[in-house]
């Protein structure tokens, strides 16, 4: 029911795809629950065994005069709802017990065509299949529900891929309301109602009239959204630390052969290390990847705190220019930024609050970011130029940043963000093999960032350049990019084919899996690149951590601790251990001193307990 109430206070809008909400009959109920394979881990097992079942969807069809939907997950017949496949397109908003369904119906979504994932077509009318829905609930007939293993939200663990659960009856269809919030309409843009300016949204918390001599203003009201809107249950990468690290890591090891993969551990971090190697067989650089979990992302000030607080703060979020500035051809970036401490340019120059005027939210981030970004270069002995800056961007449904690099010439080699929100994926490939002259003269800007609106050469760049890494990125989860040959602008002439690429120069997009989400990206902006003393000033003063923030020095490699189950905190401690093993941390000898030391501290447990 919460459910419907949070949806209720929202500002109505654009109609959006329509919601079913199901109850089960109570005629039987078999309790057996979908789950979604890689998921199982710390999903309790089903109560019984559906009695109809079927491993490949043409047997359902074939077999069940109730069930014949080769492509939607719903079957009419006659105008009225029969049954109900619930398998991999739920969402977080949706909800699966064995009393209770809300799903979306009505196939309301399409391949995006930049991206290609799925995403609610626009003015979604009432569907021909919510209406079988109405019909089925105006004439109170049962609807099959049967679950697939694809459906992350389900409580319990399924024995078979298709499993017929229970008879349920519709009880509400409606359209799911939309607002100017976090939705998709993020970038909605209005005609002003004093001068009629078509007017886009620039600034996150308002439209200002593009009209240079208009004063309208028209603020939008904001929605806190909280986190279990943007990270289902089943997808929380808190859920993933329990998952055997040999099982997990399988996708994530599979990055392009050139590149190198170790694991390890920072306190309560497990720690994907990639190594980019050079021509020469060392280093290009490298891509850490911090993977958060539960117990550090519920810390007081971590990761869970940081989402709501970023909301809650002023940071002024804004749509930058990403290309032809100024022309009728003009064209913003689809995410919104903000930046803090000395100035990052980027295309254009951006304005930059110093931070002593940042919100808390932004030390605390950045400070994070400012221990892991020590940790790696302590680990690999080099030196850590400090963070004097930290960009912002939010994400909203369906915007994404395009393929760019950060390796302007005035930036230090490590570069850091925090992931705040909703999961994305983070693609490198690498950057044209040729030399391209107009780079040459300083415009470097222009293929550096922010090329988030459409590739020119489409998909044959596609083909030529392959992603070669592609990283889960979840909530709480920090990425470090180490290395100025990773970045480098200009290109290194190679004669290796892209299929066998030795020397790496990369560029990374990062696409949000929908929902809200935030990444703040801290740099080293090196105050000798800059022009003149003036600058030099400036950014010194500007990325300067105010007095009082020590308080929220962070050290990562303090194991974080937290109340739970105590079999859980085991499995994370022994994949802990495991992956020092694997990377020579820890020998089998020590492992050994310590299952004997634990054997006696147990067993003297154990007499005291008895006595
Ligand atoms: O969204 C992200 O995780 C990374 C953003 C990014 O690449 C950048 O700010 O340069
Ligand atoms: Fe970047």
């Amino acid at each position: 029911m919460e459910h419907l109430e949070e949806r209720a206070e929202k500002k109505p809008a654009r109609k959006r795809n329509p919601s079913i909400k199901i109850t089960n009959t109570g005629k039987k109920s078999h309790k057996v629950l979908a789950y979604y394979e890689s998921f199982q881990e710390g999903k309790p097992d089903p109560i019984g065994q559906p009695e109809v079942w079927a491993s490949k969807r043409q047997q359902l069809c074939e077999a069940l005069p109730y069930y014949n939907a080769y492509q939607s997950g719903a079957y009419t017949h006659d105008g009225i709802a029969r049954s109900i496949l619930i398998d991999k397109e739920v969402s977080v908003r949706d909800k699966f017990d064995e009393e209770v369904v809300i799903t979306s119906v009505g196939g309301g979504r399409l391949p995006d065509e930049e991206t290609g994932r799925m995403v609610y077509k626009t003015d979604q009318v009432f569907s021909s299949i919510a209406n079988a829905f109405m019909r089925a609930m105006e004439l109170t007939s049962p609807v099959a529900v049967i679950a697939g293993q694809g459906n992350k939200i389900s409580p319990t663990k399924l024995p078979h891929y298709y499993n017929v659960l229970d008879w349920f009856h519709v009880t509400d269809v409606w359209q799911e309301k939309n607002d100017y919030g976090y939705e998709r309409l993020y970038k909605q843009g209005i005609v002003c109602q004093k001068c009629g300016c078509c007017t886009r949204r620039i600034e996150w918390k308002q439209w200002s009239c593009e009209n240079d001599k208009c004063d309208y203003i028209h603020r939008v009201k904001q929605h806190l959204v909280p986190l279990s809107k943007v990270v289902a249950d089943g997808m929380d990468s808190s859920r993933e630390m329990y998952i055997d690290n040999d099982v997990r890591d399988e996708r994530l090891k599979a990055p392009h052969k050139g590149i190198r993969f170790s694991q390890s551990v920072a306190g309560s971090y497990d720690l994907y290390n990639y190594d980019v190697p050079n021509e020469s067989g060392g280093l290009s650089g490298s891509i850490r990847h911090f993977k958060s979990n539960r117990l550090i992302n519920q810390q007081k000030d971590g990761p869970n705190d940081l989402f709501h607080e970023i909301q809650t703060s002023e940071l002024d979020l804004k749509r930058g220019v990403a290309v032809h500035k100024g022309t009728t051809q003009e064209t913003l970036t689809n995410h919104f930024t903000q930046n803090f401490g000395a100035a990052y340019k980027y295309l254009v120059a951006q304005d930059s609050k110093a931070f002593g005027e940042a919100p808390p939210v932004i030390i605390k981030a950045t400070k994070r970011m400012v221990w892991a970004g020590q940790h790696t270069l302590m680990k690999s002995h080099e030196p850590y130029y400090p963070f004097n800056e930290c960009l912002v961007l939010g994400y909203f449904d369906g915007s994404k940043i395009g393929f760019h690099d950060d390796g302007e010439k005035t930036l230090g080699p490590t570069v850091a963000t925090l992931s705040l929100g909703a999961n994305a994926t983070m693609n490198f490939r690498p950057k044209r093999k040729t030399h391209i002259p107009s780079l040459d003269d300083g415009n470097t800007r222009a293929r550096g960032r922010g090329r988030d609106v459409g590739d020119s050469a489409g998909n044959r760049e596609k083909k030529d350049r392959p992603t070669i890494l592609s990283i889960k990125l979840e909530h709480g989860d920090i990425v470090i990019m180490h290395g100025r040959e990773i970045q480098k602008l200009f290109e290194v002439c190679s004669p290796l084919s892209p299929l066998n690429i030795l020397t790496f120069n990369l560029q990374h997009e990062v696409i949000p899996n929908g929902g809200l989400r935030f990444a703040l990206t801290c740099r080293h902006i090196d105050p000798q690149t800059l022009l003149n003393e003036d600058e030099r000033r400036t950014a010194a003063e500007k990325g300067t951590f105010p007095p009082g923030s020590e308080q929220f020095d962070y050290d990562g490699s303090i194991l974080a601790t937290a109340e739970f189950p105590q079999q859980n905190r085991g499995i994370h401690i022994s994949n802990n251990i495991k992956a020092k093993l694997e990377v020579g941390e820890l020998h089998l000898s020590d492992v050994e001193y310590i299952l004997q030391n634990l054997a006696k501290y147990t067993s003297t447990q154990t007499s005291l307990h008895n006595a």
